[in-house]
């Protein structure tokens, strides 16, 4: 159960509590958050709505933590990590339990994302003992003009607070993208949770508690984003943001201040299948791309772009898998749960009723009991309807049929976004044509979209993003070049 045996402390009653400087706190706001379990729609935690006051505090005591943090051994720091990581992935079954109530993901899938978490964590520690280690030195006389009179030494070091926000849709896994960079590289890291998803990052923040981690590195503020979101990402105490989410992400960046940014924001990304694909290959890959955690995923395939000869066939092919899907409540392991709010249910309505409207052909009938909609196929989509450009984030699938590979390249290329694709098909010149040409920061070849393995690069291009993530890219991100030139009275050279 959420907030006992160890993480008893984590919570005051039925409200858990915020973490700040070592410690578990009420807030002195004595006001409250509701979480909202996707299934029931009734309460099913609360958490602490900070104030203000209590983010000054935060960061005060975040940037002394960093200072000291800088200061220890990359080993140790590493050390910390790989403990973290351990603690985490032993209390994979509680911290599962929390996601399957607050974002209603597959009871299966939550527990693997408190494990991939883990696992990313000691990548981490690893990648970052390996990077940081590392630093570069360079001599003057390669540039024109000079002689060998300066040796640069050049290494990576911190950059301070690092702010982190995740969204709902993989709070653990998606936070320790952040938190793992962003302590192994020697910053201090200030956690503001999304608020669907919350209790599952307090429950996994205790574990990096229990690991060790100096007080006040490390800090975990609570509260509507709306609310308390504009205070932190504008505060002047914070020298990076790294941000996954929707639209927030581009209204942040305008507003941040001058200092470095990440942000993987939203995506539409298209599967463009060639009339040689293999089809059973394709619908698969549809099927997990299309309607995995019901559509969720910033990488999940958002709309089919095929080739008119084949479209029957795979469309067929499709149907017949999605017939097979579980629907029902993620206890159960289902394959499509209730969406996260019903907000976001009567969004992705609002798109199929206009695809109705306008003359897709509905492959299942459209189905919806509260927040959960059962999986659906939309064919002979066209590109006056919402759904062909916007991201439903939900099991709506649409399918526009091309004429040419040029079409479904003009169609991928005319979208605000550009996260990923993927391209089905046997020839594999014509493929890597095919990748050059989409404007997305990835292209998969013959498999949906997908972020891992979590040391891929991964970023967005246009609307879906700024700068890379991955974990290598990450704790790169997470650092600044620092250099020491040292300067000799005549030009030295060695003779070897
Ligand atoms: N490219 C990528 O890697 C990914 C992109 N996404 C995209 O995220 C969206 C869905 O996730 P969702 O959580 O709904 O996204 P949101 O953008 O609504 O929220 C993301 C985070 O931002 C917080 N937030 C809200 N308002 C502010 C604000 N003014 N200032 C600072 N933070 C704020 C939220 O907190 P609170 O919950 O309290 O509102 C949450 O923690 C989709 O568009 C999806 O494509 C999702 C995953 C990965
Ligand atoms: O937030 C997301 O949607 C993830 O970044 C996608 O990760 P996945 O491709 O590993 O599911």
């Amino acid at each position: 159960m959420a907030g006992s045996g160890v993480f008893a402390e984590i919570t005051d009653g039925d409200v858990f509590k915020y973490y700040a400087d070592g410690e578990w706190k009420k807030s002195a706001s004595g006001k409250s958050v509701s979480i909202i379990n996707p299934t029931t729609r009734k309460v099913q935690y609360k958490v602490q709505a900070c104030t203000q006051e209590e983010v000054n505090k935060v960061m005060e005591i975040a940037k002394v933590a960093q200072k000291a943090w800088a200061k220890t051994p990359l080993w140790k720091r590493a050390e910390l990590l790989h403990k973290a990581a351990a603690i985490l992935k032993e209390h994979k079954a509680p911290i599962g339990d929390c996601l399957v109530k607050e974002i209603a993901k597959p009871a299966k899938d939550s527990v693997t994302e408190v494990v991939r978490s883990g696992d990313l964590v000691s990548y981490c520690a690893e990648e970052g003992v390996r990077l940081l280690g590392q630093g570069s030195f360079l001599v003057s006389d390669s540039f024109p003009g000079n002689e060998r009179t300066k040796y640069c030494l050049a290494s990576k070091i911190p950059l301070g607070i690092v702010l982190a926000i995740p969204p709902f849709n993989y709070p653990v896994n998606l936070a320790v993208s952040k938190i793992g960079p962003a302590l192994i590289a020697g910053n201090s890291l200030v956690l503001k949770p999304p608020t669907q998803g919350a209790v599952s990052c307090l429950h996994m923040v205790h574990c990096f508690h229990l690991a060790g981690f100096p007080k006040g590195l490390i800090s975990c503020i609570t509260g509507k984003g709306s609310e308390i979101g504009d205070f932190l990402t504008m505060h002047p105490g914070v020298n990076c943001i790294s941000f996954t989410g929707g639209d927030t992400g581009v209204a942040i960046s305008k507003k941040a201040g001058m200092i470095p940014l990440q942000m993987e924001l939203g995506g539409k990304d298209a599967c463009i299948v060639l009339e040689d694909a293999d089809l059973d290959l394709v619908a698969s890959n549809i099927i997990k791309g299309g309607f995995s955690y019901s559509g969720q995923r910033c990488t999940a395939v958002k709309v089919v772009l095929v080739m008119e000869s084949v479209a029957d066939a795979l469309v067929e092919k499709v149907k017949a898998k999605v017939a097979k899907l579980k629907v029902g409540p993620p206890e159960d392991n289902s394959d499509i749960t209730p969406v996260v709010s019903e907000s976001s249910a009567n969004f992705i309505e609002g798109l199929v009723n206009d695809a109705k409207q306008k003359g897709a052909t509905f492959c299942q009938e459209y189905k919806r009991d509260g927040n959960l909609i059962w999986p659906l196929l939309l064919d002979n989509v066209r590109p006056d309807m919402r759904i062909a450009w916007e991201e439903p984030f939900g099991p709506v699938l649409p399918v526009i049929r091309i004429g040419s590979v040029e079409e479904g390249i003009h169609h991928c290329n005319a979208s605000n976004f550009g996260l990923q694709g993927c391209v089905f098909t046997k020839d594999i010149n014509k493929a890597l044509l095919i990748s050059d040409a989409m404007e997305t920061g990835t292209v998969q070849i013959n498999s949906a979209p997908a972020r891992g393995p979590d040391h891929f690069p991964f970023q967005g291009l246009k609307d879906s993003g700024i700068g890379s993530q991955g974990i290598t890219n990450s704790i790169n991100m997470m650092t600044k070049v620092k250099s020491t030139v040292i300067n000799l009275p005549t030009p030295s050279y060695t003779m070897g």
